[in-house]
Parts: C-alpha cells; sequence; structure tokens
C-alpha cells in the first residue's frame, strides 16, 4: 500500500513530501508455528546415534585440490554409511542405491504416488584439511563432545547433513512409513575442490537414467542465524533461492630480471601489489536493491522495530546508509556485493635477483545482479595498469533465483519444515554466499534451495573452514529431525503456510 508522508522540516514549513512505501510491510503478520510435535514425529537423538555421527567425524575424508584427496578415507566413510544404515542399504524394498565413480553415493526411495514428481537431497562426504591444529579444543577428528558441543571436522560442513538425511531416512523405513513422493539422494565425495568426479557425476547417470526433471533440489548452504544480523533478534533460517557467482583471475606481471643492486624503479612485485591494493581499496558496488536481498530484507520484518521497518520498506531510499551499515561485517558484506578476495600471491626467485614474473590470484564471489564480465571490467578499469595481465582462469555465472512465494512449493516445504523445528524462526530468501555442488543439477530443477539447518549465533560464521568446527548435541537432533520432517512434508500435495503440516505430524 501507497501512503503520503509530509514531512515537516521547521515549526513552520512543510517542505518536503515523499511517497513512503511502508504500511504493507509492517503489517504482514508474523508468521506463526504450525508444529505440532507428537512422540511419532520426532526422532530423538539417542546414544546410537550421536556415535554414528561421532563416527562419522572420525574418518579424514579431507579434499585438497583437485585430483589430491584422501580417497582411502573418503572410501571407507562410504563403507560405513553402507554398514551403518541396514534399512537403506538392505531391507527397503523402496530403495535403490549405488556408489558412483566409486566414492560418490546416489539413493533412489521409491513413493507409492508415480504422479508426483520426485525431489532430490545433496550433500557431500568430503571435508576441507585442518589448520591451526593446536587451536582445537578437541581433535579435529575425533567428534568428542565437550560442554554440550560436537567437535569435528564436517559438523557444519557438511557430514551434519549427510548422517541427517541418513538417519531421517532410516528412520521413516525402519517406521514402515512409505513415502507417496519419490527422492533421491546424492552425496557427492569433492566438492570441496570443485571437481567434476562426484557429484557432476551423480547428475549424469541421473541424466542416463532417463530422469529429466526433479519438483526441488535441497543442497547445503545458509543457515539459522541468530544474533549475526544486526538489529535482528530471535532465529532467522535464510535459505539460499540463489547462489553467487565465481570468478578466478590470475594477475600477473613479467618484467626483465637482473642485478638486485642496480634495481629498475619498480618490479613485478611492486607493480602487481599496487594492483592488489587497488582492487582491495575500490571493493565492487552495493547492489543493495538490485535482488533477492530486497524480498530478504522485507521478509525480516516481522523481526524488525518500527524505525527498521520503515528503513528496509524504503531501500531505494535508505540504501547508501545501509549498504555502509552492513559492509561494516564480512557475512553481511557478502550478501550485498560481489567481494574480492586475494587469496595466493607468488614472486621472487632469490634474494639478489630481481624477479621475472609476480602472480596473484582473486577469488570473486559475484553477486546475482552482475556478470562476470562486468566483474572483470571493472577490475581491469580499477586496476588501470596495462603491464598487469589479468586471466580468467574458472568461472561461473550467478545461479537463477529459485521461486521463494506462497505457491512454491518446494520452498513452503522448507519453511514449514523450519518452522517445525524453529517455532519461532522467521524463514528468508537469500543469497548463497558460497558455492555448492548445485551447479550440476541446475538443468533438473529452476527450485534449487541451499539451506543447512545449523543454528548459528556470533563467532560460528568463522567456525566454517576454520578452527573449533563444532554443533551443539541439541542442534544436530534438530538436524535429524529437520530432515525428517522435510520427507514428511514433500508428501502434501498442495501445502501452503495456511495447511502445511503433515496430518501426522
Ligand atoms: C539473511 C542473511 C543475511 C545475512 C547473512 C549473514 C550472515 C551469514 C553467516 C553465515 C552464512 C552461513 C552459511 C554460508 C557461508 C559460508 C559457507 C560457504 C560455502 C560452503 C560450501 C563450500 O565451502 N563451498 C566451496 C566450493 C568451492 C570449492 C573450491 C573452489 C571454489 C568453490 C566454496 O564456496 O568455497
Ligand atoms: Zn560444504
Ligand atoms: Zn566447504
Amino acid at each position: 500500500m501507497l501512503r503520503m508522508v509530509r514531512l515537516t522540516l521547521t515549526e513552520d514549513v512543510e517542505a518536503v513530501v515523499l511517497i513512503v512505501r511502508t504500511v504493507h510491510l509492517s503489517q504482514r503478520p508474523a508468521q506463526t508455528s504450525q508444529c505440532r510435535q507428537t512422540d511419532s514425529d520426532f526422532i530423538p537423538l539417542n546414544e546410537e546415534r550421536l556415535q554414528r555421527f561421532q563416527k562419522a567425524l572420525g574418518f579424514e575424508s579431507v579434499s585438497r585440490d583437485s585430483g589430491d584427496s584422501n580417497t582411502d578415507e573418503i572410501f571407507k566413510f562410504g563403507e560405513f554409511i553402507i554398514a551403518s544404515f541396514p534399512h537403506i542399504h538392505r531391507h527397503s524394498p523402496l530403495v535403490t542405491w549405488e556408489r558412483v565413480n566409486n566414492l560418490s553415493l546416489l539413493y533412489h526411495i521409491q513413493g507409492n504416488d508415480p504422479s508426483l514428481k520426485p525431489y532430490l537431497l545433496m550433500a557431500h562426504i568430503d571435508v576441507v584439511p585442518v589448520t591451526n591444529l593446536d587451536q582445537w579444543d578437541a581433535p579435529p577428528f575425533s567428534g568428542e563432545v565437550k560442554d554440550g558441543f560436537i567437535y569435528g571436522r564436517g559438523t557444519i560442513d557438511d557430514k551434519n547433513n549427510v548422517m541427517g538425511i541418513l538417519e531421517a531416512t532410516e528412520f521413516m523405513l525402519s517406521s514402515n512409513i512409505k513415502p507417496k513422493r519419490s527422492f533421491y539422494i546424492s552425496f557427492g565425495h569433492d566438492e570441496e575442490t570443485r571437481g567434476n568426479a562426484g557429484a557432476s557425476q551423480v547428475a549424469n547417470l541421473l541424466r542416463q537414467k532417463g530422469v529429466k526433471e526433479v519438483e526441488f533440489i535441497v543442497d547445503e548452504g545458509m543457515t539459522v542465524l541468530e544474533g549475526i544480523i544486526d538489529g535482528v533478534a530471535g532465529p532467522v533460517a535464510s535459505v539460499g533461492v540463489t547462489e553467487k557467482g565465481i570468478v578466478l583471475l590470475n594477475l600477473s606481471v613479467e618484467l626483465p630480471p637482473g642485478h638486485s643492486s642496480m634495481p629498475p624503479r619498480e618490479t613485478a612485485i611492486g607493480i602487481l601489489a599496487r594492483a592488489v591494493l587497488r582492487l582491495e581499496e575500490n571493493p565492487h558496488p552495493s547492489m543493495l536493491g538490485a535482488g533477492v536481498e530486497t524480498d530478504m530484507f522485507e521478509s525480516l520484518v516481522p523481526k524488525m522495530s518500527y524505525l527498521q521497518r520503515v528503513v528496509i520498506s524504503n531501500i531505494w531510499l535508505f540504501r547508501y546508509p545501509l549498504s555502509w551499515l552492513l559492509s561494516r561485517k564480512p557475512s553481511t558484506n557478502a550478501v550485498i556485493r560481489t567481494v574480492t578476495a586475494v587469496t595466493i600471491f607468488n614472486s621472487g626467485v632469490k634474494f639478489n635477483m630481481i624477479p621475472p614474473l609476480a602472480e596473484a590470484k582473486v577469488n570473486h564471489r559475484v553477486h546475482p545482479s552482475q556478470t562476470i564480465q562486468e566483474v572483470v571490467d571493472y577490475d581491469r578499469a580499477v586496476i588501470n595498469d596495462p603491464r598487469v595481465k589479468i586471466e580468467v582462469v574458472y568461472s561461473m555465472e550467478p545461479h537463477p533465483v529459485a521461486g521463494h512465494g506462497e505457491s512454491d512449493f518446494g520452498y513452503q516445504v522448507l519453511r514449514t519444515s523450519v518452522r517445525q523445528i524453529w517455532p519461532e524462526a522467521v524463514v528468508v530468501p537469500a543469497i548463497m554466499v558460497g558455492n555448492t555442488d548445485t551447479f550440476n543439477f541446475l538443468n533438473f530443477s529452476t527450485n534449487v534451495y541451499r539451506f543447512s539447518p545449523t543454528h548459528m549465533f556470533p563467532g560460528d560464521p568463522e567456525r566454517f573452514h576454520g578452527i573449533n568446527e563444532r554443533m551443539s548435541v541439541k542442534n544436530y537432533e534438530q538436524v535429524i529431525n529437520f530432515f525428517y520432517h522435510l520427507i514428511r512434508n514433500a508428501d502434501q500435495a498442495g501445502l501452503s503456510p495456511v495447511h502445511s503440516a503433515h496430518p501426522d505430524l
């Protein structure tokens, strides 16, 4: 609804009249819980399930670089999965499964209503290497529980999702519940190196099997954030409805070598260092107001004060101060712009030789409102030095935006499932700031969601690929139950926010 607001600049002079769009957002009712939990819809995290997760964390299924991973450990982790979930892998006639390219896994769970389009759940079984070992509060491949937290590489990226999906599916099958809607599960083994041997081969196999389309896809992604977005209290479940693109650049400067006692005025190192500094000092522009982040902020309105609502409802007016505020934290800065990370810098041969070559790698995550070409053109203009060669080593355009409205089935399944686990949460569409294996599956559905049911508090985002990666015992129970609710809710045809929960739930 549009409303005229008159701003009085002085006591006597009414000077400015602005058309301010506020009311329809502030009047939107807060989402209410539809959760009705009974014993039969809850999977308790008993000792057996906790120990299975701890054992899963014990496998050093590390991917370091393309073609450089602990394949033995990845294979053993697969064997452990196969041995640990008997209904999925042996007893249930509803399941077919296979190893793909030896290390990845694909499952099909047959639903009893062939008129319903299947969906796809994804996760990955590899993890990034461990650094700063001496700073971990518990060994990273121990799965040790300390003060209510399970520690280990993979607790948030991404063994939580692997094991949560498996526990939920095993529980369903062992309880003799037959899903109506078929679903696939894909566990890739090289997500952390963006390889083409894991999820990419699973996608090829699905195509060979004649699968053309799935109803929706859920993969790892954004999380439940609490106390992380300034000024927003309570949990915010951010669902990645699009994903940033990626551009990896190689910057290089070549100059003749020589004796360090007679140096030229500038060296390759100096020239490249200046180029890198220019990139860091001239961040890509804020795209606030141009894409999904507008819907995201609008969905946050129920959690906001009146003043915040006015600002969010008028992003066009408050774009600059809001961008400035959001830019202050790396996590929120990542949502509003293409970001730049200089990740590798190499040069020099010998102490007393002028370096013949300096090279730097620049990693951009591209905002969905920009293209790769725009990003490279911007960098070229900012560097403004023809001696710096700019090569695109790898690139992927940002992903299309998945439906996130009231009638988008996959989004509503997710939203309902989140609300059953976190009744007080607001569910918001968001931009996935990192990258996932979903790029292999974009041809299967336009409804691709990137969401991990990980409850994060201040300090937790840094644990992604970082030190002391951990998940609370309570949160792991929520992970299992989130996937269980999701599987049950996906059987609800015509699910809508008003009548959403499974009748049994
Ligand atoms: C409502 C939201 C508003 C603001 C957001 C505020 C805070 C966000 C805090 C936490 C975000 C939660 C999750 C996502 C963040 C980081 C994880 C990113 C990716 C995980 C998967 C991954 O690591 N992928 C790799 C893939 C890759 C591998 C090799 C080379 C390139 C890519 C990656 O992206 O690096
Ligand atoms: Zn991951
Ligand atoms: Zn990762």
